[in-house]
């Protein structure tokens, strides 16, 4: 990656009493990615982020955020330039949702004006009505405040977001509106999010770069498909086996449409299609026979088209990095 990162640990390692928590961890956090570290409990997931936002003090390492070192001097800075999403989202109940919103904001000395459209366009990324700003989080439904728990992370527009286990507590229906809006957020605003979950297929989803952690050390850090398709080692083999995404056909469209495979403008001649990004290759072929192509959608957004030619040169690409492997 060309750019500087924007979170840089380099030989940190954290230690309770006899426990090493984080063992000699060096690993970049670049602006705009998603990373997502996923790995199993105990791995030392949650004290990366703990130690990143200055909750834990390492035993050694340097760390720096936004090219700042991590330090007594910067703390305060850093903390107010990140956006946090924890399992438990609670909004204050003696405020209505705008109050929610704008408290960091004001906190910030934000000027009004960009905030209040900034928490507009958040409202309808997350599809709930303007007329919600007055009300109580009581007066919402359990999911749509976990929707404005999300959104209001992203109230400061913070270069960075961290993100812990956010969705793990939730049934399967909710987990996967409360992803699709945070990539939705996340393609509208372009912050820069760290992601921790223990869920492969959560992972798969969301990150455009994996980092496995295990024993406080980073096993592999690649992208999905390089990851899926070339673990590095037995461990995360075995993790990802159990994942739905290392077939071929269990790909997801929007992953073709960001490694470039489409076209951003219809093609010439094709009916259009149009299908969610979270579809997978498998449901496709018969669409793209049928002389049709892709209108690859994120939310309410067209990201891209994609035609019979653009899937054959993404498996062609793919077959050709297998036979390099094997030779
Ligand atoms: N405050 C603490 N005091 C003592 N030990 C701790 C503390 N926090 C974490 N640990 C230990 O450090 C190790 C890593 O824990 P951590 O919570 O970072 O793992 P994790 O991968 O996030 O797990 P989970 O998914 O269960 O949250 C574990 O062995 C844990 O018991």
């Amino acid at each position: 990656m060309s750019s500087k990162p924007i979170i840089q640990l380099a030989n940190v390692s954290v230690v309770f009493g006899q426990q090493t928590a984080i063992d000699h961890l060096s690993l970049a956090v670049y602006p705009h990615e998603i990373l997502v570290l996923v790995g199993e409990s105990g791995g030392g997931k949650t004290t990366i982020l703990r130690t990143i936002s200055g909750l834990v003090k390492p035993i050694s390492g340097q760390i720096s955020v936004n090219g700042l070192p991590l330090n007594k001097e910067n703390l305060r800075h850093i903390r107010l330039n990140m956006g946090y999403v924890l399992q438990q989202i609670s909004l204050f109940p003696n405020m209505t949702i705008k109050q929610n919103l704008t408290l960091l904001p004001e906190i910030k000395h934000q000027a009004k004006k960009p905030t209040d459209q900034i928490i507009k366009e958040l409202m309808a990324a997350a599809k709930l009505p303007l007329d919600y700003l007055s009300k109580y989080p009581s007066e919402l439904s359990g999911g749509e405040q976990q929707r404005v728990g999300i959104i209001r992370a992203f109230g400061t527009r913070p270069a960075l977001i961290l993100m812990d286990e956010p969705f793990s507590a939730l049934d399967p229906v909710s987990r996967e509106q409360l992803q699709d809006l945070t990539l939705a957020i996340h393609a509208h605003f372009n912050n820069t999010i760290l992601f921790i979950t223990h869920d492969m297929n959560e992972a798969l989803k969301m990150g455009q770069r994996i980092g496995v952690v295990k024993d406080g050390q980073v096993l592999q850090l690649s992208t999905p498909d390089e990851i899926v398709r070339h673990p590095n080692n037995a461990y995360v083999k075995t993790l990802f086996n159990g994942s739905e995404a290392h077939q071929t056909q269990n790909v997801y469209l929007r992953r073709l449409v960001l490694a470039g495979y489409g076209q951003s403008t219809p093609f010439q001649g094709l009916e259009i299609t149009t299908i969610a990004g979270d579809q997978t290759l498998g449901t496709t072929y018969q669409i793209l026979a049928e002389n049709h192509q892709l209108a690859v959608k994120q939310q309410d957004q067209v990201i891209g088209y994609l035609n019979a030619d653009s899937v054959l040169r993404f498996l062609a690409a793919r077959a050709k990095k297998d036979d390099a492997k094997h030779t």
